[in-house]
């Protein structure tokens, strides 16, 4: 059994990065992410101050736009339009959810697609399944460089993904699909799951409940990703997968923590670094 751990796959991307990083550095080029944060949802508020963090880390600048809860749509495009135009910023970045008296799908009409890091324009779904990426969401592309570094093929494998969200389930399909496995994506209408699941060669489960997998829904020897984060009563955090009992059964497993959570807030920056790799000469 192999614990596929984030935190050492993330590590061995993040050489890669900072290579990079130096790369534009080295010709005038500091690579620039900007986010947008309307409002004060206290989970995007958390998630922007960690990767207020890692950017820093990294070298990278981050360029933070905080708008007022009663923002309104045409306000937030002026805004969007000016980080579009804006030649220092590579990569752009709109934290969800909006506030209810936005139209969120119309603000993300106004992203530049060369620089919508988060890969949800419209434009970038299209070339996502299409097969041919340009931006790609950052959670299914960590579990992509997660197999990629434990050297796990998806070719010929039967994959059951759990979850059809944009940015996780529906994406990771596409993925995949271009990797040549068998998806199935299951949601919460799906009958009999757990007699799906078991086929799984690789399961991926992006539901949002602790414990929703058990072990007699996983397959002998099956490849188990575990995009949830629980926070449990008790203060701890938890994936959607019974661990304790799938680690058993299953030949390759995702912690949580530790699992595809560290690879996801990489992926930000290694996209955002990719896009001013393209935007200037270095692509
Ligand atoms: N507006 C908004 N911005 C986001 O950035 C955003 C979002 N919504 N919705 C959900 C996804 C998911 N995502 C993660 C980032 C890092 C970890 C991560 O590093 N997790 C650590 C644990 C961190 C801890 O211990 O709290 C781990 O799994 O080891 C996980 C998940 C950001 N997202």
């Amino acid at each position: 059994m192999t614990v596929l751990d984030g935190k050492v796959a993330s590590q061995a991307l993040s050489a890669e990065l900072q290579t990079q990083i130096a790369e534009l550095k080295a010709d005038g080029v500091t690579p620039t992410l900007a986010a947008v944060l309307v409002g004060d949802d206290p989970a995007s508020q958390v998630y922007l101050h960690s990767k207020q963090k890692r950017a820093a880390k990294f070298g990278l600048r981050m360029l933070t736009t905080t708008l007022p809860a009663t923002t309104t749509t045409a306000e937030l495009i002026v805004v969007l339009q000016q980080l579009n135009q804006d030649p220092r910023v590579h990569a752009i970045m709109l934290e969800m959810p909006l506030p209810a008296q936005i139209d969120s799908q119309q603000a993300i009409l106004v992203l530049d697609p060369a620089k919508d890091v988060d890969g949800v324009h419209p434009l970038n779904l299209g070339y996502l399944f299409g097969g041919q990426p340009h931006a790609i969401p950052n959670t299914p592309y960590g579990i992509l460089k997660l197999l990629d570094h434990y050297q796990l093929s998806v070719k010929h494998k039967n994959v059951v993904v759990v979850g059809r969200s944009v940015v996780v389930g529906r994406s990771l399909a596409a993925l995949l699909l271009n990797r040549d496995a068998t998806i199935t994506i299951a949601h919460s209408y799906t009958e009999n799951l757990a007699e799906l699941t078991r086929q799984a060669d690789i399961l991926v489960v992006a539901v949002g409940r602790a414990n929703f997998i058990t072990a007699d829904a996983v397959k002998p020897g099956a490849i188990v990703i575990d995009v949830g984060m629980n926070r449990l009563a008790n203060g701890k955090l938890v994936g959607d997968v019974d661990y304790a009992n799938v680690v058993t059964k299953a030949g390759a497993i995702t912690p949580v923590p530790g699992g595809v959570g560290p690879m996801t807030s990489l992926m930000l920056l290694y996209q955002t670094v990719q896009f001013a790799r393209r935007q200037t000469k270095h692509g």
